[in-house]
């Protein structure tokens, strides 16, 4: 067991950390060598597992990522924005794989991300799991078979605790709608419609963001048209579905060329 990956988890308090790290240890593929945690926070210098109310597990929760980077082939990172950005140059520094499921980056983080991929492999999607990459492929589809006839929303819904939106996964969505029509997303993209918006502008991709309770994550996209609608839609009730897409990224990044990677390279659903 000793001879299988090294991964190291960043934010490991969190939903998602907590969720990783059981997969982790769950698997015979990888092994758990580093818990990250920002300075200052309650569990750093404790063991991860008791820290998750578990046995423990011989990780003790760090708050200096490099040192924990130095020893592991690869990081899996669900943080937030800014800290996501700092990791890329550590990572790199480190030569290890990074795993990126953080969402909410503005164009200038993923800038500084490209900068890093320059020297490391990268692998980041706004949504790990296998079913809502092949939902942006047949989302691709419909967008392509259909004309403007067909009006495209995307509606999402997530827990209250969620400090982004769209999410990261509608904003896929919206990209692969707009791929597949052969405009850019940028270009027709409504969002946060209030007041007296004036009508539906022909062409445009709407996006509504719902925020309620536990929800783990939902997403609808609906073709809409004068007579008929279609909606494709995936509903997640596991966040384990997002951790065992991360862990196969990572595994799957090892030994490749530096560079940005997505899930559908890794899931080959390109
Ligand atoms: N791509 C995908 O498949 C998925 C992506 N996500 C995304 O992952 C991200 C995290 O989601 P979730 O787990 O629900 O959020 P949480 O808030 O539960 O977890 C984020 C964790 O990151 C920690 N953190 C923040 N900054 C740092 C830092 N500088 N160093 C170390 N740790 C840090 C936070 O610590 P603290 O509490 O102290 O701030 C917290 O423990 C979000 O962007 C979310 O959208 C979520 C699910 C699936
Ligand atoms: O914050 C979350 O919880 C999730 N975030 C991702 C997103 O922004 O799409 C993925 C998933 O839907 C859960």
């Amino acid at each position: 067991m000793t001879d299988s990956p090294g991964i190291v988890v960043t934010g490991a308090s969190g939903r998602m950390g907590q969720m990783l790290i059981r997969t982790i240890q769950d698997s015979s593929k990888a092994r758990l060598v580093g818990a990250v945690e920002r300075e200052g926070h309650a569990w750093i210098g404790q063991d991860i597992g008791a820290a998750m109310g578990g046995p423990e597990t011989g990780v003790t929760v760090t708050d200096d990522p490099l040192e924990a980077f130095a020893s592991a082939q690869a990081v899996i990172d669900f943080t937030s924005p800014a800290a996501t950005v700092a990791f890329a140059g550590l990572a790199a520094q480190a030569r290890a794989v990074h795993v990126i499921g953080t969402t909410g980056m503005t164009d200038e983080d993923l800038a500084r991300i490209h900068v890093a991929a320059r020297h490391a492999t990268i692998i980041r999607a706004g949504n790990m799991s296998l079913g809502v990459n092949l939902l942006v492929q047949l989302t691709k589809q419909v967008a392509a078979a259909l004309d403007e006839d067909y009006d495209i929303e995307i509606i999402e819904a997530h827990h209250n605790q969620k400090v982004d939106a769209p999410s990261g996964t509608a904003l896929m969505l919206g990209e692969a709608a707009a791929d597949g029509r052969g405009v850019d997303l940028g270009a027709v993209s409504d969002r946060g419609r209030d007041g007296i918006t004036g009508k539906r502008e022909r062409g445009h991709i709407g996006f509504t963001a719902i925020r309620g309770g536990d929800i783990v994550g939902e997403h609808d996209v609906l073709f809409a048209a004068a007579g008929e609608r279609i909606t494709l839609r995936h509903v997640a009730s596991d966040r384990a579905v997002f951790a065992r897409g991360a862990l196969k990224a990572a595994l799957w990044g090892l030994g490749r060329k530096p560079g940005e990677y997505d899930m559908l390279d890794v899931l080959g659903l390109k």
